[in-house]
């Protein structure tokens, strides 16, 4: 129900057309309510029902309950580091490495830099919206898709394309949390480097640079508090679509989310730790060895959350197809070839559809 006197369309006027997003909602009009255009049909919500809650947050958890692995990677040339994280992305398509080097400090320092930005002035914030940014390269927008979907996602976002190899890349980016951003990748790009080598010499593959992290992006995911999250949700169930991620998620348990059959398995916060998932760019090249599993966030009711998805994924340009060095024993190719740049427009044309994606470019 709509919050008196104001309207769905209303409000989705305020949140998207006038560019306030859903923080601009929960400061100006705070709805009691969650309005209607954030109720979202029964398939794509998570309840209680739906959920397997972890029996301990480390350790490889008994048979009926899969547990995300915590993985040490503080020996990145101990044998047992790379045969956990090539089972975990050939099972659950998701582990969390802590001794990484990254110290919570400075992944708070990266907090507060981008709560900054979504603390600025409506005003201020609304220079970066999609389609008219100021910057080429920093987009700010809610939701996912939101001319696309029927209903809302609870997120506002901020996304940056980090094209280091030109000088002062940044320039254009929100001051208020540039440094950290960049700073983020430079502590980010090596670690997504030494899981990208670890998972292609498990394949005997030999693959470029280029293709595995030509691209490099982060979201900055933004979930206010929300009057009643188990109707709605804060990132729609989906299939990253590049090689790898690696997410710095907040401290709110019962925010993020994995499929395992045809239930949520639910990633805890540890502290420090990064979550690395899988995306469908590897499954394609593996050709299906490793898993880009299906996750979703829930927003809370009564806390605002913050987290940082770096992105890893080919150069625009980059044809995937299943890697030779996979199929040399006459496995069938499972996926065409594909233009990682056609995938993305595939991707971003519709709402979050889960694992259709990938679907899109099956062979029979
Ligand atoms: O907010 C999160 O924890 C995850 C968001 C996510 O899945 C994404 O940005 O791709
Ligand atoms: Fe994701």
């Amino acid at each position: 129900m709509a919050p008196i006197g104001l309207t769905d369309v209303a409000i989705t006027d305020f949140v998207v057309n006038q560019r306030h997003g859903v923080k601009g909602l929960v400061d100006v009009i705070s709805p009691k309510t969650l309005p209607s255009c954030y109720i979202q049909l029964p398939e794509k919500r998570v309840t209680t029902e739906k959920l397997i809650m972890e029996a301990a947050t480390t350790g490889r958890g008994s048979l009926s309950t899969p547990v995300i692995p915590v993985i040490d990677v503080s020996d990145w040339k101990d044998p047992s580091v790379a045969e956990e994280i090539c089972e975990a992305a050939a099972t659950l398509g998701f582990f969390q490495i802590v001794n990484h080097g990254v110290s919570v400090d400075e992944q708070n320092e990266l907090r507060a830099a981008g709560r900054g930005f979504f603390d600025l002035p409506t005003e201020e914030k609304k220079r970066y919206w999609e389609g008219s940014s100021v910057s080429d390269t920093a987009w700010y927008m809610t939701s996912f898709n939101p001319s696309k979907e029927a209903k809302l996602e609870w997120r506002d976002y901020l996304k940056f394309e980090y094209l280091s190899d030109q000088v002062d890349f940044a320039a254009t980016w929100p001051t208020v949390c540039r440094n950290e951003v960049v700073n983020h990748s430079n502590r980010m790009k090596p670690i997504g480097r030494k899981i990208l080598e670890i998972l292609m010499n498990n394949l005997n593959a030999r693959v470029e640079e280029q293709t595995l992290m030509g691209t490099l992006r982060m979201n900055v995911n933004y979930y206010p508090e929300c009057p009643d999250p188990k109707l709605t949700v804060g990132t729609g169930y989906h299939c990253d679509i590049n090689t790898l991620t690696l997410l710095l998620q907040d401290d709110i348990l019962g925010s993020l989310y994995a499929r395992y059959g045809d239930k949520w398995l639910h990633i805890p916060p540890v502290m420090g730790a990064i979550v690395v998932n899988i995306g469908d760019m590897l499954q394609i090249l593996s050709n299906d060895r490793y898993k880009s599993v299906e996750h979703l966030v829930m927003a809370s009711r009564f806390l605002s959350r913050i987290s940082f998805a770096y992105y890893c994924g080919p150069s625009y340009d980059s044809v995937i197809e299943p890697l030779r060095e996979v199929l040399e024993k006459g496995e069938k190719p499972l996926y065409k070839a594909t233009m990682y740049s056609d995938y993305m427009k595939y991707y971003f044309a519709r709402p979050h559809t889960g694992s259709k994606t990938i679907e899109s470019i099956k062979l029979p």
